[in-house]
């Protein structure tokens, strides 16, 4: 799947913005908080119906302007050119057209337009708390399964009647009336399995991808592993209405522990990915280098789960992704955007020296842009080049390269960054 055509409106840092991208490699670079990041944020809105970075929508929306607008124009989602328009309105909420056509749900989107980002926050899915992990398994099987979401959704709303309904007797002697609780019981018992399974399902399927990307970028690896925590720890396999009876009885056992708290003790909320190299815990024992190499086979694992999965190459979006890569992960990667594994790539970077040695953007398949400030909005400026691959476009290439220049002087950008 290739994005064609992007265009922002009132999107954060940019006004009015309309770029043309290349089936490959596009590097957005410029200095700090110019508005490269908006743009892939731009795409995650635009494919997934929400923002990688912000939790709140109102904070994307251009300061004083009513409203935002995100449109992008793929090609290979379906025979013929698809046209995305997302349109946020704080007050009404959000909108999502295909073709001319409004969706009657937002999440019919999801998994249509494929995404995977890599962004420095990939170090939080190794060496921080379990709620990371669940989001990014939550990601890629709510991309690859309309029908997961669907039920992630139902389970989430059911959970919060059943903890309503706890919350309310928790200061009372008995637990809650059979009558009460027992439907929502019944609810969280039966869409919580389906989940659990699911999860169960993906992640022995998972495990060969992730040592497959784990190889790619690490030669001398150790082998990755993940491990399933979940409720009564099922083996690879397990049948769903096994789930089911462990969830029950796993809920009976904790009944006076969940009156006294108030809350639903049990369930696919409370699951943990455990990450090893061999026996070694990444979270707790891992180096910097460990850590990083996980995350990144992580995400590639992802990409390349989707890719065959939904038979289509994902969008990568990588955010400031090299800052901190060594040289020799660096140019693994590189090698990896330019082969034939990854399909549409974006890149944003304070230099684009560093990817001018390896990259050709005077081929058609790539593209080079530079991103400043005019008048208070962002400015993507595309860069023509000579014969000789050298950047031969008016202001853009002198900005570009004062740009690099004053990136090569202080060490501080290359560290601020990340
Ligand atoms: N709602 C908004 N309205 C206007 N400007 C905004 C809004 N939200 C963020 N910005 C501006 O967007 C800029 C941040 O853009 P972005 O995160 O894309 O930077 P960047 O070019 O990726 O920088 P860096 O290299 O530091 O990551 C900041 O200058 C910020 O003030």
């Amino acid at each position: 799947m290739i994005l064609r055509t992007l265009r922002l409106r009132s999107f954060r840092a940019h006004d009015e913005t309309t770029l043309e991208l290349r089936p490959k490699v596009n590097l957005l670079h410029g200095a700090n908080g110019v508005g490269k990041t908006n743009v892939l944020e731009a795409i995650h809105y635009v494919c997934l119906t929400k923002s990688f970075a912000a939790s709140n929508d109102r904070y994307v929306v251009r300061q004083n302007a009513p409203y935002l607008e995100v449109e992008g124009l793929f090609e290979g989602v379906r025979s013929t050119e698809t046209r995305v328009r997302m349109v946020y309105v704080p007050s009404e909420g959000k909108k999502v057209f295909v073709n001319g056509a409004p969706l009657d749900r937002l999440t019919e989107i999801v998994g249509m337009l494929p995404v995977v980002v890599f962004s420095p926050e990939d170090h939080a899915l190794t060496a921080e708390g379990p709620s990371e992990r669940r989001r990014f398994l939550n990601n890629i099987l709510s991309q690859a399964r309309p029908v997961y979401m669907d039920d992630l959704m139902k389970y989430r709303r059911a959970r919060k009647q059943r903890n309503e309904v706890l919350r309310q007797y928790k200061k009372r002697p008995s637990p809650p009336p059979e009558p009460l609780i027992e439907p929502w019981t019944e609810k969280i018992i039966s869409i919580g399995s389906r989940v659990i399974h699911r999860r169960n399902a993906f992640l022995h399927t998972f495990r060969e991808y992730l040592v497959d990307a784990y190889e790619r970028i690490d030669a001398v690896a150790e082998e990755p592993t993940i491990e399933y925590d979940t409720i009564g720890g099922f083996a690879d396999g397990t049948e769903l209405e096994d789930i089911e009876e462990t969830f029950r009885a796993e809920l009976e056992r904790k009944r006076d522990h969940e009156h006294q708290r108030g809350t639903t003790l049990v369930g696919p909320q409370r699951d943990e990915l455990v990450f090893r190299l061999d026996d070694l815990e990444v979270r707790r024992y891992g180096s910097q280098g460990q850590h990083r190499t996980f995350a990144m086979a992580l995400k590639l694992a992802q990409y390349l789960y989707l890719t065959d999965r939904l038979d289509t190459q994902p969008i990568l979006l990588l955010d400031d992704a090299f800052g901190k890569l060594d040289a020799r992960r660096t140019d693994v990667f590189l090698e990896l955007l330019l082969s034939d594994v990854i399909g549409q790539s974006l890149i944003t970077a304070t230099r684009r020296a560093p990817f001018a040695h390896t990259i050709d953007f005077s081929r058609p398949m790539h593209r080079s842009m530079h991103v400043t400030r005019v008048d208070g909005a962002a400015r993507v400026t595309p860069e023509t080049h000579s014969e000789e691959g050298d950047t031969v476009n008016g202001g853009a290439s002198g900005e570009s390269d004062e740009a690099d220049r004053q990136a090569a002087q202080s060490p501080a950008t290359e560290t601020q960054q990340t």
